[in-house]
Formats: structure tokens, C-alpha cells, sequence
């Protein structure tokens, strides 16, 4: 097969298939944020949310991916499982999961995709779900799944994200990024000179023509491209719209901006302050929730994201492959905080993860971040 066209079947129905769950999850969160803070919302063993628009995403993806390629070629690696909804006490929520889901698939036409000849009943829904029992590895081709990344901005009305990647023999080889609240700006939409650095990538910002997208990418093709989400009677027809990005072509590090998790728990804020103050990077950091974290950096609204988790926290696959492919084919360079490369093919964890992940723009911020960890490690206590 021409290189060019690897992959390019799986790429076309996973596009369609994360513009299915934007959707899913724009409508599931306007919901949310309606009514009081109510059952729909979960707390897991380890303390995280689940909503029903997680289970609900990953059942349609399941299904669509099942449905295209066959299920015993499709091995997906997710994030969910079915416990908490096959409790006798969530019948209501699995009910609203099943009505989810089959509005969702209801509509797969509008998106050049098949639906289901009858409605999915709780046991083939519960099947779609627990089917991503995947658990990855070096051989073969996985499916990666996070249906909602960033469930805390999702429930908070902020941004989140639906990432869908494909592993094959342990490398990422496609991503796709849905970023419901995220936007497209509207000098890639018009092809103007594009001359804008968002200050803010809220979804209130004034850069919004429409709101939200999918970026997607194949390794190796050196593009990534995004998308307008497809509103109101619209049908979604390939490429719907695409436009190349690209990552920033800011390499001074006083005019660079770094992104970082919201949320303290998952990043050490003050240790990303002291590197951001080494390299001398004077903007103040912006915090966003998800994946979008990625998708800044591939479309160059910052330079820079760094995470540095508390120490003993594995990082997950689903977390990372679709933007660290996007940002790479987009131009910008990803590793750990040693330098190395992540490891996709070890299983559901990023396994020897060398402290914590720098995304850059380009090498020469790399470098300097990575030079600046080395300097700072051992005094920094984490
Ligand atoms: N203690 C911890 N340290 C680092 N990351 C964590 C964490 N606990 C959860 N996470 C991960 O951080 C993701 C959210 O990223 P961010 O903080 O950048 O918004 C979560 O994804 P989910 O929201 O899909 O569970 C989860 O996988
Ligand atoms: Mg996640």
C-alpha cells in the first residue's frame, strides 16, 4: 500500500466517529450544566468522575469501530469499564446511557457512517463498553480511548476532550482530538495571514467563529489538521472544511506561553514555575484542562505544556497518544523530562517515564526545558 493511504480507512471513520462524540458531549454537558449537579455524575475508586457522557462515547465508538472493521479485528484500550453502571442501584443511569447512545448512533448517517438497523438494548450496550478491555502492548494493532478526557473541565462547563488513537506494534501511528469547547480561529478558516496568538483559549474567546473542532493526523505525513465540529442540518462531507495547522514559530522564551494542568493534583505548579523562570519565560501560564493542552501546541496558541505528576503516578496511554502525534506531525517536539521519547507499547502505562512530559514548539525551547530540569532536579523535592 502507497504510504499515503496507510491507515487512511481507519483515519476516515475515526474522524467521523469523534465528530458523533463531540457532539454527544456537547449536548450531555449543556444538560449538566442545567440542572443541579444531580446522578449523572459519579465519583470512580480512585476519587475521579465518571459522567454519563463517558460511558456514552466509549459504547458508540465501540460499536462504530466494531461495525466498520469487524469485532474480532478491533482491539480498543479505554478508559472505562461497566462496574459502577451494572450496580443494581444505576438502572436510572444506565437507562440514560442507552438513550444516549442510541441518539447518538441514531444520527451516524448524518456523518457518512452506518447505524444500527434497531436501537442497542442495556446488554449490547454494556457489551460495547466492556469490550475495550484491551490492554495494549507491543504487538498488533490497539485502539486508545479516552471518551472524555478532562472530565473535571467537562463538568465544570470548560474544556475537555474526546481522544482517540491507533497503536500499532507499539507505535502511534493515527490521533484524532475532539475538542468540543475549543476553537477553530477564523483566520484558518478564511485563509488569512495568520497573525494572532490566543492570550486565552477559553471558549469565550473573541477569536470564536464556530466552537469546537477535531484535529487529526497519521504518523509520518508531517500534517495535522483540524476541523470545524458540523452544526444544525449540516452533513458532515470529507474534509469538511479542513485547514492544516501548524505549531508556532516562536522560539524566544520571553515571548513563548506554557500551558499546564488546571488542577495542582496532576501537576506541580510550583515546580513549573521555577522552569519557567530558568529559561525565562515571563507570560503567566494558562491552565486548561485535557488533552486541549495538546491541541494548543499543535495549532500554536502557546509554545510550550508541561506536566509533571506527583511521584508513583503512572501516566496512561489514553492520555497522551493523540496529542503527542499531533503535535509531532504538526511540527513540535514531545518527550519525557529526560529527553527520551514516551513508550506506547507497554501496556495501558507510559512504563519508564522518565519524572514528567515536556511538549514543545520546537528544539530549541526543548532544549532549554530539559537542560533546565537537569540543572533543578535535585534540589526540587519532588
Ligand atoms: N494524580 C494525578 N496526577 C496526574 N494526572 C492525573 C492524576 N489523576 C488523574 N490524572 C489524569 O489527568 C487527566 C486530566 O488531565 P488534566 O489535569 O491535564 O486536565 C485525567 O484524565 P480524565 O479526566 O480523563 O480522567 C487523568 O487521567
Ligand atoms: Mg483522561
Amino acid at each position: 500500500m502507497d504510504h499515503n493511504e496507510k491507515y487512511s480507512e481507519e483515519l476516515n471513520v475515526a474522524v467521523r466517529v469523534v465528530h458523533m462524540a463531540c457532539a454527544l458531549c456537547q449536548k450531555v454537558q449543556k444538560s449538566l450544566l442545567s440542572t443541579t449537579f444531580d446522578d449523572d455524575v459519579k465519583s470512580k475508586d480512585d476519587d475521579s468522575l465518571v459522567t454519563v457522557a463517558d460511558w456514552s462515547v466509549q459504547a458508540t465508538v465501540s460499536w462504530i469501530l466494531s461495525d466498520a472493521f469487524g469485532s474480532e479485528n478491533v482491539s480498543i484500550v479505554a478508559e472505562e469499564d461497566v462496574q459502577t453502571l451494572s450496580k443494581s442501584d444505576s438502572a436510572g443511569l444506565l437507562g440514560k446511557v442507552i438513550s444516549t447512545v442510541n441518539e447518538c448512533l441514531a444520527e451516524a448517517s448524518k456523518y457518512g457512517l452506518k447505524n444500527p438497523e434497531e436501537a442497542l438494548g442495556p446488554l449490547e450496550v454494556l457489551e460495547a463498553i466492556s469490550r475495550c478491555n484491551s490492554s495494549g502492548g507491543p504487538l498488533g494493532r490497539h485502539w486508545v480511548l479516552d471518551p472524555v478526557d478532562g472530565t473535571l473541565g467537562f463538568v465544570r462547563g470548560g474544556q475537555y476532550a474526546v481522544a482517540l488513537a491507533l497503536i500499532d506494534n507499539g507505535e502511534v501511528v493515527m490521533g484524532v482530538l475532539g475538542c468540543p469547547n475549543y476553537h477553530v480561529k477564523r483566520d484558518r478558516l478564511s485563509n488569512q495571514k495568520q497573525n494572532h496568538i490566543a492570550s486565552d483559549i477559553s471558549m469565550h474567546s473573541s477569536d470564536v467563529l464556530e466552537v469546537g473542532c477535531v484535529m487529526y493526523t497519521r504518523k509520518g505525513t508531517g500534517e495535522a489538521w483540524v476541523q470545524p465540529l458540523v452544526y444544525g442540518d449540516r452533513k458532515f462531507e470529507w474534509p469538511n472544511f479542513a485547514k492544516q495547522i501548524h505549531v508556532s514559530s516562536i522560539d524566544d522564551a520571553a515571548l513563548a506561553t506554557f500551558c499546564e494542568p488546571v488542577e495542582r493534583a496532576n501537576s506541580n505548579h510550583s515546580y513549573t514555575a521555577g522552569l519557567a523562570c530558568s529559561v525565562g519565560l515571563r507570560n503567566k501560564p494558562l491552565r486548561v484542562y485535557s488533552m486541549v493542552k495538546y491541541a494548543a501546541i499543535a495549532q500554536g496558541d502557546a509554545e510550550i505544556f508541561m506536566k509533571f505528576a506527583r511521584a508513583g503516578y503512572k501516566e496512561k496511554i489514553w492520555d497522551h497518544a493523540a496529542g503527542v502525534l499531533l503535535v509531532q506531525e504538526a511540527g513540535g517536539v514531545v518527550t519525557d523530562a529526560g529527553g527520551r521519547s514516551l513508550d506506547f507499547s507497554r501496556g495501558i502505562y507510559l512504563e519508564g517515564l522518565d519524572r514528567g512530559i515536556v511538549v514543545c514548539s520546537g528544539v530549541k525551547l526543548h532544549e532549554k526545558l530539559i537542560g533546565a530540569v537537569y540543572a533543578s532536579w535535585d534540589s526540587s523535592n519532588l
